[in-house]
């Protein structure tokens, strides 16, 4: 699973970034391996969102380094997205009035590998992705992110708002797709178990800082350790 090579997919130094003077996350330097999937944990407002966000570019105003496979990422998010970082936003990153095949042309996908990662869709192509069940939409998302064959993919929630049973399903996919074209996954997730269950290695985080890291697998047995790291301050800075 976790590649041994010098070049990451994902490496980022020292990135500190907020919005407008207000800076929201300090100094947080994390690194990706090709085929790896990092999950990003910690509380409500802890500044996950805004990590992705400005690794992504999104934000304006950031100090710090993000590398992409050993290259120096500068200029904003539409430039950054089209080439080596694709991002499955919070929500359903979809068309929903566009039918499902529209939506992977759209991407610029190519229709065959989407059906081969994603079986689900076949029977859906002709249906408008808006009709979708939650965990189909979010199918589709990763779809259409996926096979324009990003180095890394910067995902926020993709449990959001679906059924465990959905959601276990979605993330197994998740874990196929990362072993099978090696991407590299930042993922942001709330719920500690299904962390648990996909992520090789998790880094914790708490106002703004990444307070923890440890591997995906001993995450349930040290739940304590992280509930007083999410609630807690300075004292737990690992
Ligand atoms: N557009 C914005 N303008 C100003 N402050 C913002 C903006 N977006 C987020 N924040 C603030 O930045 C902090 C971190 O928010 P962020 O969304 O990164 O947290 P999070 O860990 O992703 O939380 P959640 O799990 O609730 O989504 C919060 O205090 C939030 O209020």
């Amino acid at each position: 699973m976790t590649e041994t090579t010098e070049v990451r997919a994902l490496e980022v130094r020292g990135l500190t970034a907020g919005y407008g003077a207000m800076a929201v996350i300090h100094d947080v330097t994390l690194s990706v391996g090709h085929g790896e999937i990092v999950g990003l944990l910690g509380r409500n407002g802890a500044g996950k969102t805004t990590t992705l966000m400005a690794i992504a570019g999104f934000l304006g105003r950031c100090e710090g380094e993000v590398k992409v496979d050993d290259v120096r990422l500068r200029g904003p998010a539409y430039k950054r997205s089209r080439g080596q970082v694709g991002i499955v936003l919070e929500g359903r990153s979809v068309f929903p009035s566009l039918t499902v095949a529209n939506n992977l042309e759209l991407a610029g996908a190519d229709r065959d590998e989407a059906l081969e990662l994603f079986p689900e869709l076949r029977p859906k192509l002709a249906l408008r992705a808006g009709v979708l069940s939650g965990g189909e939409q979010q199918m589709l998302a990763l779809a259409r992110t996926v096979c324009r064959h990003p180095a890394v993919m910067l995902i926020d929630e993709l449990s959001f708002g679906l059924a465990p049973t959905v959601c276990e399903r979605l993330l197994a996919r998740l874990r196929h797709v990362a072993e099978t074209t090696r991407v590299g996954v930042l993922l942001v997730e709330q719920g500690i178990h299904y962390a648990a269950s996909v992520a090789d290695r998790v880094l914790i985080m708490n106002e703004g800082l990444i307070r923890a890291e440890m591997p995906g697998a001993e995450l349930a047995e040290r739940e304590d350790e992280i509930e007083r790291i999410y609630l807690g301050g300075l004292d737990d800075a690992a």
